[in-house]
């Protein structure tokens, strides 16, 4: 894995278009921008053209669109696809609300991303697995991950990331897995809107997306460990500040010594 990809981030410093949600558009600004990238944000349909032509990646989070932001999405998206700028996914409760997946469903039909996000709900959903998925949450199922990534990725064209414990990064064939080894991630609401962030500043400087993800979601997964190891209690309120914080910290050489991944 090319986790040197992280020097080149910061020394790049691109900018992060990203569509995000009102729940947790700040710590997604943050994290973007601790990493070493550089986050803009709109929901403004008529600069949806300038908004993607200043940006080396756009990352659209389906958090809590209206109607109206739809119109926007598909705006930047054909734009993005028009100006060869990688687009990430993050399919937030498509498991869990059917408006959400047709809306998923009908952008994916109409665009063609480099990556999409999600968790083992949204996925399967995606995938048009049965699964039981719980609000934003990933729910309960017992269909097999490895499968069901690399069946979206292939019915897609691009490349999946199912986080869970382990993250399943797959572009159809092969699968990469990195293993978080701290569940307060789960406590900090957004952190998965942050990974799927953080996976869009690395798709805007390496072309090849797999390996994109992949440094993505190692790096990020080493934050975490890193920052639950320093805390003497668990606590889910200043978790996500300290994950900020070692976003900014984090070394190549940090990660090569503590990600766990095959
Ligand atoms: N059970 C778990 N144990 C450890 N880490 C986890 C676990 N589940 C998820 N993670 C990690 O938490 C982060 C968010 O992934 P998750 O699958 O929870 O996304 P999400 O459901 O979209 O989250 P959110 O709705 O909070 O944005 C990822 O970095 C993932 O690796
Ligand atoms: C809680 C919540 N509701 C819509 S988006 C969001 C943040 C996690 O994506
Ligand atoms: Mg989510």
């Amino acid at each position: 894995m090319k986790i040197e990809l992280l020097d080149k981030l910061r020394q790049k410093n691109p900018i992060a278009f990203n569509i995000s949600n009102f729940v947790t558009v700040q710590d997604v600004a943050n994290g973007i921008n601790a990493i070493g990238a550089s986050p803009i944000m709109s929901e403004e349909e008529n600069e949806s053209e300038a908004m993607v032509n200043i940006s080396h990646s756009v990352t659209v989070n389906l958090g809590a669109f209206t109607e109206g932001q739809l119109k926007q999405i598909a705006a930047v998206t054909k734009f993005a696809n028009q100006y060869h700028k990688p687009i990430v996914l993050d399919p937030v409760a498509v498991g869990a609300v059917k408006y959400r997946l047709d809306r998923c469903n009908e952008l994916l039909d109409n665009v063609d991303v480099a990556v999409i996000r999600g968790n083992a709900g949204e996925i399967a959903a995606l995938a048009d697995v049965e699964w039981q998925a719980k609000g934003i949450d990933a729910g309960e199922g017992d269909a097999d991950l490895e499968a069901i990534a690399k069946a979206l990725a292939n019915k897609r064209n691009c490349v999946v990331v199912l986080s869970g414990k382990t993250d399943i990064i797959t572009n159809g064939q092969a699968v990469i897995r990195v293993y978080n080894n701290t569940d307060l991630f789960k406590l900090h609401v957004g952190s998965g809107d942050m990974l799927s962030s953080i996976i869009g500043t690395f798709v805007a400087i390496e072309d090849d997306y797999f390996e994109a993800a992949q440094v993505a979601a190692t790096v990020f997964a080493t934050a975490g460990e890193i920052v639950a190891n320093q805390m003497q209690v668990p606590l889910a309120g200043s978790f996500g500040p300290q994950l900020i914080d070692e976003l900014h910290l984090i070394s190549v050489a940090d990660v090569e010594h503590t990600a766990q991944f095959d």
